[in-house]
């Protein structure tokens, strides 16, 4: 569904992206890790065209999406930090959006809306949400338009434990969906029950992609977390870093 050719991005000096080539598709959902820094924001930034990259291509549904930018509409994306109008209600940032969109009410998935309770906070200005209630919109607006891809920068940050199981219910079920689903965080085990893929970035590239299953199968573990500190030794004994 998303194919990267050989995207790079600098900022000043900094290369940040690094000649990046991948394939997503849908029915995936993709564990996008790796240090701070590595460059996993800026990638999904070149996804969204929110940044652009100095080289290389983007192709949806198999087009090279240029200067186009429709191929958005079909992208869900709950950022790392939810940027609002501070003084409008959870009401009308919900309204104003869908003015935007134009999709019928009917046809819009209120799931997330009803399971976090947000027609109870309708009233309540963005400037005065917790951090989790302002996940909470940020995630009820992702999902919302019924999107093919959704790309989430940590999504459970800030979440209580609940609610993260909440929010992974609706991203697994979405998955069986047949949607292409992005994830970064830095909470692996919130990956576990989620991610089919894992890309590990690293110095703006990715250091590998591959299933989940053969990750834990070439590393003989079945935790993301340990799997990722085995390959992150195996890297430092060869470099001759001693970790701890
Ligand atoms: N707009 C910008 N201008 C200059 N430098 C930037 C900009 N955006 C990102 N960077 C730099 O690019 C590098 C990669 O940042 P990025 O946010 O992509 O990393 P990340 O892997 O998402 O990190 P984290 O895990 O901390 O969220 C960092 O060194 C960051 O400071």
């Amino acid at each position: 569904m998303i194919t990267i050719q050989n995207i790079s991005k600098r900022f000043g000096k900094l290369q940040v992206l690094d000649n990046v080539s991948l394939t997503l598709n849908g029915g995936q959902c993709v564990a996008l890790i790796g240090p701070n820094g590595s460059g996993k924001t800026t990638l999904i930034k070149s996804i969204l065209g929110m940044v652009m990259p100095q080289s290389g291509a983007l192709l949806f549904k198999g087009n090279p999406v240029g200067q186009q930018w429709e191929y958005r509409r079909d992208i869900g994306y709950m950022p790392q930090i939810g940027r609002y109008p501070e003084n409008m209600t959870i009401g009308q940032v919900l309204d104003m959006m869908k003015d935007i969109r134009k999709v019928p009410e009917a046809a819009l998935d209120r799931d997330l809306f009803d399971v976090f309770e947000l027609d109870k906070m309708l009233d309540k200005r963005m400037g005065t949400l917790s951090g989790g209630t302002r996940q909470k919109v940020s995630a009820c607006l992702a999902f919302m338009f019924k999107p093919e891809v959704l790309i989430l920068d940590e999504p459970t940050a800030g979440l209580d434990p609940v609610s993260t199981e909440l929010l992974k219910d609706k991203i697994l079920a979405e998955k069986n969906n047949n949607r292409l689903i992005i994830i970064t965080s830095h909470v692996l085990s919130d990956l576990d029950d989620l991610a089919t893929e894992v890309i590990y970035m690293q110095e703006g590239r990715p250091l590998f992609h591959k299933p989940l299953e053969v990750l834990k199968e070439e590393t003989g573990t079945d935790r993301l977390a340990k799997a990722i500190a085995r390959i992150m030794a195996k890297q430092g004994m060869k470099k001759g870093v001693t970790t701890v």
